[in-house]
C-alpha cells in the first residue's frame, strides 16, 4: 500500500478548535502515521521510491466529510418531481418510479452519487436503499467509504423478504471492501414500518449486532398519523417500543417535544439532519442547535438528489447553520465549527466509526480531503474554518483521500469514468421515467 506525505497544511483535525496548526501528514498503510508541526522534520526519509508527495500549501487538510443520509441511486430522479410535499412527493411520485428500478439502474445511479460526493470532499455515506449489492459493488469498485442498509418496508408482500434479504446482506458484505462497508438494518419509518414489523427487525439486529438507520418525525404529517394510530409520536412510540436500545441513525427528527428531545440524547442516538431535504419538502426545523447544547449526537445528511437536489455536503453545512440562525433569530447559533463537527466528527459517531474516522489522530483511518483555498471567493483567510463553512463549495475540494488511496487527485477522480458513469445513468434514468 502506497505511502503519502501531504506536506505544508492549515491542518483542521477536529479533535478541538484551538487544535488547528499549521504543518504535514504521514500516511502509511491507509492510516495516519504521523501529524508534524510546520518546524518538525519528519521521522521518515523523503526520498522514497512509492512515497507519493502532495502539496498542501494553500490549502486546508481536514477529515472527510460523512453524509449521514442518503439514497444515493436517487441521483437518477434528480429534478424528476419537484416542488411537492414529502407524502405527494413520495406516492405520486418517486414510488412509481421507484418500483421500475433494476439492479444495474442503482449501480449506475449510486457510482453517478459517488462521483458527485467524492468530488464534494465526502469520504463516506449512509445509505438506505433496494438492490443494496449494486450499492455495496459501486463502495467497492469506487474506493469509497458505506454505510448501508437494505430498505425495508413493513408490510406488503416484500414485507418478510426484505428481512431476508437484509440478513443475506449483512452476511455478505458487512466488513467487505477491505473493512471499508459497514451493514446496519434500515427499516423505512414508523408510518411504513409498524410495531409488530419493527419487533421483528430489531431481533434480528440483535441477532447479527447490527444497528438501524429509519427516518423518524420528518413531518407533522408523520407525528399526526401516528399518534392517531398507536398514542404515541414517533420518538416516543420508537422508546417504547425499545428501539433505541441498540444504535439507531435516526434521519430527520424535524418535529421533537422537549421530552422526546432528551429520549434521543440519553439514548445517544445519531441524528441525521437534512436541512436542504426539509427546507424543499417544506418538512420543518429540526431543534439541531437545541439538540447541540443537550450534547445529542448530531449529524448531517443530502438524503437524496430528488429532495435537496445535490449531494454538496460544504453547501449543506452553512445552510444547517444558517437555517439554526434565522430559526433561533441567534446569530451564534450553529455556529461554524460546530457545523463542521457535525460533517465529520459528528457523522462519524452518527454512524458509531469513530473510533476509525472523523478525526485527524495518529492511528485512524485515513480518510480525509484538501480544500484548495487560493481562490478569490476564499481570500484573505482569517479563520480557516468559517472558510470552509461559511464561503466555500463542494467544487473547492482538490484532493481526497479514503482508507490511504487518493480518489480525486487535483480534482479529477481517479478511480472512476466520470463520461461512462454519466452516460449510463442517464440512459437508466430516462427508461425509469418514460411515461407509458
Ligand atoms: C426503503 S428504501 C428508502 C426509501 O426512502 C424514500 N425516501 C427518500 N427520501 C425520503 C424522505 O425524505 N423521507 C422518507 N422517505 C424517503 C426513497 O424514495 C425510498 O423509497
Ligand atoms: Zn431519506
Amino acid at each position: 500500500m502506497s505511502k503519502i506525505f501531504i506536506k505544508n497544511s492549515t491542518i483542521i483535525p477536529m479533535t478541538a478548535k484551538e487544535d488547528i496548526f499549521q504543518g504535514h501528514l504521514y500516511i502509511e498503510n491507509g492510516r495516519i502515521s504521523a501529524l508534524y508541526r510546520l518546524d518538525e522534520e519528519p521521522s521518515f526519509a523523503l526520498e522514497q521510491e512509492d512515497l507519493e508527495v502532495i502539496d498542501g500549501q494553500d490549502k486546508v487538510l481536514l477529515p472527510g466529510l460523512v453524509n449521514a443520509h442518503t439514497h444515493a441511486a436517487m441521483t437518477l430522479f434528480r429534478s424528476y418531481a419537484d416542488d411537492l410535499p414529502l407524502m405527494q412527493w413520495l406516492n405520486e411520485a418517486i414510488w412509481p418510479a421507484e418500483r421500475k428500478l433494476t439492479a444495474e439502474h442503482v449501480y449506475w445511479g449510486t457510482m453517478l452519487a459517488i462521483a458527485e460526493m467524492i468530488k464534494a470532499g465526502v469520504t463516506v455515506f449512509a445509505d438506505m436503499y433496494f438492490f443494496m449489492d449494486q450499492v455495496a459493488k459501486a463502495v467497492s469498485n469506487s474506493g469509497m467509504r458505506g454505510h448501508l442498509s437494505r430498505g425495508m418496508i413493513g408490510f406488503g408482500p416484500n414485507a418478510e423478504v426484505a428481512l431476508a434479504e437484509s440478513e443475506d446482506f449483512y452476511k455478505s458484505w458487512n466488513k467487505g471492501a477491505e473493512g471499508r462497508i459497514r451493514v446496519w438494518l434500515g427499516p423505512h419509518a414508523p408510518y411504513t414500518c409498524p410495531p409488530d414489523y419493527l419487533k421483528k427487525v430489531m431481533s434480528l439486529s440483535d441477532r447479527l449486532g447490527t444497528g438501524l438507520h429509519i427516518h423518524l418525525a420528518e413531518t407533522m404529517t408523520e407525528v399526526q398519523d401516528i399518534e392517531k394510530a398507536h398514542g404515541q409520536r414517533p420518538i416516543e412510540l420508537m422508546h417504547t417500543l425499545g428501539l433505541f436500545e441498540r444504535p439507531v441513525l435516526a434521519a430527520h427528527c424535524v418535529h421533537l417535544t422537549e421530552e422526546e428531545e432528551n429520549i434521543l440524547v440519553e439514548k445517544k442516538v445519531g441524528i441525521a439532519h437534512n436541512p436542504e431535504s426539509n427546507m424543499k419538502l417544506a418538512s420543518g426545523i429540526a431543534p439541531i442547535e437545541s439538540l447541540r447544547q443537550k450534547k445529542a449526537i448530531v449529524s448531517l445528511g443530502t438524503d437524496g438528489a430528488a429532495s435537496n437536489n445535490n449531494l454538496d455536503l460544504i453547501e449543506e453545512m452553512r445552510q444547517a447553520a444558517f437555517l439554526q440562525k434565522v430559526h433561533r433569530l441567534d446569530p451564534t447559533a450553529l455556529p461554524a465549527y460546530s457545523a463542521l463537527e457535525m460533517a465529520t466528527i459528528g457523522g462519524a459517531k452518527a454512524l458509531g466509526w469513530d473510533d476509525e474516522i472523523g478525526t485527524l489522530e495518529v492511528g485512524k483511518k485515513a480518510d480525509l480531503i484538501l480544500i484548495n483555498m487560493k481562490q478569490p471567493h476564499l481570500y484573505p483567510v482569517h479563520d480557516p474554518v468559517a472558510h470552509v463553512v461559511y464561503s466555500a463549495k463542494g467544487s473547492d475540494v482538490h484532493t481526497v483521500i479514503v482508507d490511504g488511496k487518493v480518489l480525486l487527485r487535483a480534482g479529477k477522480l481517479t478511480t472512476i469514468d466520470e463520461e461512462e458513469v454519466m452516460a449510463e445513468a442517464q440512459k437508466a434514468a430516462l427508461l425509469l421515467t418514460a411515461k407509458e
